[in-house]
Protein backbone atom coordinates (compact mmCIF):
# COMPACT_ATOMS: atom_id res chain seq x y z
CA UNK A 1 0.00 0.00 0.00
CA UNK A 2 0.87 3.39 -0.56
CA UNK A 3 2.33 5.66 2.25
CA UNK A 4 0.85 9.52 1.97
CA UNK A 5 3.39 12.04 3.61
CA UNK A 6 0.87 14.85 5.41
CA UNK A 7 2.32 17.47 7.35
CA UNK A 8 -0.20 18.43 10.06
CA UNK A 9 0.11 21.16 13.10
CA UNK A 10 -1.49 21.64 16.07
CA UNK A 11 -1.75 25.98 16.11
CA UNK A 12 -2.27 27.19 19.90
CA UNK A 13 -3.72 30.32 20.66
CA UNK A 14 -2.60 32.65 23.60
CA UNK A 15 -5.51 30.98 25.44
CA UNK A 16 -4.22 27.33 24.59
CA UNK A 17 -7.10 26.78 21.96
CA UNK A 18 -5.92 24.70 18.98
CA UNK A 19 -6.99 25.14 15.79
CA UNK A 20 -9.14 23.02 14.14
CA UNK A 21 -11.00 23.27 10.65
CA UNK A 22 -13.72 21.41 9.09
CA UNK A 23 -13.38 19.51 5.62
CA UNK A 24 -16.09 20.93 3.05
CA UNK A 25 -18.59 19.60 1.27
CA UNK A 26 -17.22 17.17 -2.12
CA UNK A 27 -13.82 16.32 -0.35
CA UNK A 28 -12.89 12.98 0.91
CA UNK A 29 -13.78 12.83 4.57
CA UNK A 30 -16.07 16.07 4.38
CA UNK A 31 -17.24 17.76 7.70
CA UNK A 32 -14.71 15.61 9.72
CA UNK A 33 -12.44 18.11 11.90
CA UNK A 34 -8.75 18.32 11.12
CA UNK A 35 -5.86 19.83 11.98
CA UNK A 36 -4.51 22.26 9.26
CA UNK A 37 -1.88 21.00 6.77
CA UNK A 38 -1.73 19.21 3.73
CA UNK A 39 0.18 16.48 1.49
CA UNK A 40 3.87 16.86 1.44
CA UNK A 41 5.27 17.43 -2.38
CA UNK A 42 8.15 15.95 -3.61
CA UNK A 43 11.76 17.24 -2.64
CA UNK A 44 9.76 19.28 0.08
CA UNK A 45 10.41 18.79 3.51
CA UNK A 46 7.59 18.94 6.02
CA UNK A 47 8.30 21.92 7.46
CA UNK A 48 8.59 23.49 4.27
CA UNK A 49 4.92 21.79 2.98
CA UNK A 50 3.55 23.12 6.26
CA UNK A 51 4.47 26.63 5.89
CA UNK A 52 3.23 26.63 2.12
CA UNK A 53 -0.30 25.04 3.20
CA UNK A 54 -0.84 27.25 6.00
CA UNK A 55 -0.18 30.16 3.95
CA UNK A 56 -2.63 28.54 0.93
CA UNK A 57 -5.09 27.32 3.44
CA UNK A 58 -5.32 30.09 6.19
CA UNK A 59 -3.59 33.36 4.76
CA UNK A 60 -1.01 33.39 8.04
CA UNK A 61 2.90 32.89 7.70
CA UNK A 62 4.86 30.84 9.86
CA UNK A 63 8.52 29.70 10.09
CA UNK A 64 10.42 26.40 9.92
CA UNK A 65 11.80 27.83 13.85
CA UNK A 66 8.19 28.36 14.82
CA UNK A 67 7.49 24.91 14.47
CA UNK A 68 8.15 21.98 17.35
CA UNK A 69 7.92 18.48 16.74
CA UNK A 70 4.73 17.21 18.79
CA UNK A 71 3.95 13.76 17.75
CA UNK A 72 2.99 11.66 14.79
CA UNK A 73 0.16 9.81 13.24
CA UNK A 74 1.08 6.43 11.54
CA UNK A 75 -2.58 4.99 10.58
CA UNK A 76 -4.03 2.17 7.65
CA UNK A 77 -6.81 4.23 5.77
CA UNK A 78 -8.49 1.78 2.85
CA UNK A 79 -6.50 2.94 0.00
CA UNK A 80 -3.37 4.38 1.84
CA UNK A 81 -1.62 4.74 4.56
CA UNK A 82 -0.93 7.97 6.37
CA UNK A 83 2.25 8.90 7.89
CA UNK A 84 1.34 12.23 9.32
CA UNK A 85 3.96 14.42 11.81
CA UNK A 86 2.13 16.67 13.74
CA UNK A 87 3.83 20.13 14.62
CA UNK A 88 2.79 22.52 16.98
CA UNK A 89 3.43 26.24 16.69
CA UNK A 90 2.88 29.15 18.86
CA UNK A 91 3.70 32.08 16.80
CA UNK A 92 2.88 33.30 13.26
CA UNK A 93 1.88 36.22 10.95
CA UNK A 94 -1.74 37.58 10.23
CA UNK A 95 -5.18 36.41 11.91
CA UNK A 96 -6.28 32.59 10.54
CA UNK A 97 -9.11 32.88 8.12
CA UNK A 98 -10.98 30.61 5.69
CA UNK A 99 -9.39 30.75 2.32
CA UNK A 100 -10.65 27.35 0.91
CA UNK A 101 -14.28 27.08 2.62
CA UNK A 102 -12.98 25.23 5.50
CA UNK A 103 -14.91 26.01 8.47
CA UNK A 104 -12.45 26.88 11.12
CA UNK A 105 -13.09 26.65 15.10
CA UNK A 106 -10.73 27.54 18.00
CA UNK A 107 -11.23 24.66 20.69
CA UNK A 108 -10.11 23.65 23.93
CA UNK A 109 -7.72 20.58 24.06
CA UNK A 110 -10.37 18.52 26.69
CA UNK A 111 -13.00 19.65 24.12
CA UNK A 112 -11.38 17.80 21.21
CA UNK A 113 -13.72 14.83 21.77
CA UNK A 114 -16.64 16.60 20.85
CA UNK A 115 -15.13 16.97 17.05
CA UNK A 116 -15.76 14.12 14.73
CA UNK A 117 -11.88 13.63 13.40
CA UNK A 118 -10.50 11.33 10.71
CA UNK A 119 -9.70 7.78 12.39
CA UNK A 120 -5.76 8.58 12.01
CA UNK A 121 -6.60 11.96 14.54
CA UNK A 122 -7.78 9.87 17.08
CA UNK A 123 -4.54 8.57 19.04
CA UNK A 124 -3.46 12.17 19.04
CA UNK A 125 -6.22 14.06 20.77
CA UNK A 126 -4.37 12.75 24.84
CA UNK A 127 -1.20 13.57 24.14
CA UNK A 128 -2.54 16.98 22.72
CA UNK A 129 -4.22 17.45 25.95
CA UNK A 130 -1.29 16.46 28.06
CA UNK A 131 1.18 18.36 26.33
CA UNK A 132 -0.39 22.04 25.17
N1 LIG B 1 -4.42 18.15 6.98
C1 LIG B 1 -4.80 17.04 7.59
N2 LIG B 1 -5.00 15.90 6.87
C2 LIG B 1 -5.39 14.82 7.55
C3 LIG B 1 -5.57 14.82 8.95
N3 LIG B 1 -5.96 13.58 9.34
C4 LIG B 1 -6.02 12.80 8.22
O1 LIG B 1 -6.35 11.63 8.18
N4 LIG B 1 -5.69 13.56 7.13
C5 LIG B 1 -5.67 13.06 5.75
O2 LIG B 1 -4.48 13.40 5.11
C6 LIG B 1 -4.72 13.79 3.77
C7 LIG B 1 -4.41 15.26 3.64
O3 LIG B 1 -4.31 15.58 2.37
P1 LIG B 1 -4.75 17.00 1.79
O4 LIG B 1 -5.61 17.73 2.73
O5 LIG B 1 -3.53 17.64 1.24
O6 LIG B 1 -5.51 16.50 0.55
P2 LIG B 1 -7.03 16.41 0.20
O7 LIG B 1 -7.63 15.14 0.69
O8 LIG B 1 -7.70 17.67 0.58
O9 LIG B 1 -6.94 16.24 -1.34
P3 LIG B 1 -6.26 17.11 -2.46
O10 LIG B 1 -5.09 16.28 -2.87
O11 LIG B 1 -7.34 17.17 -3.44
O12 LIG B 1 -5.90 18.44 -1.87
C8 LIG B 1 -6.19 13.53 3.51
O13 LIG B 1 -6.38 12.22 3.07
C9 LIG B 1 -6.76 13.72 4.92
O14 LIG B 1 -7.98 13.09 5.11
C10 LIG B 1 -5.36 16.02 9.68
O15 LIG B 1 -5.52 16.11 10.90
N5 LIG B 1 -4.98 17.10 8.94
Amino acid sequence: MKTVLVSAVALVDVDGRVLLAQRPEGKAMAGLWEFPGGKIEPGETPEAALIRELEEELGINTWASCLAPLTFASHSYESFHLLMPLFICRKWEGVPSSKEGQTLRWVRPQNLRDYKMPAADIPLIPIIRDWI
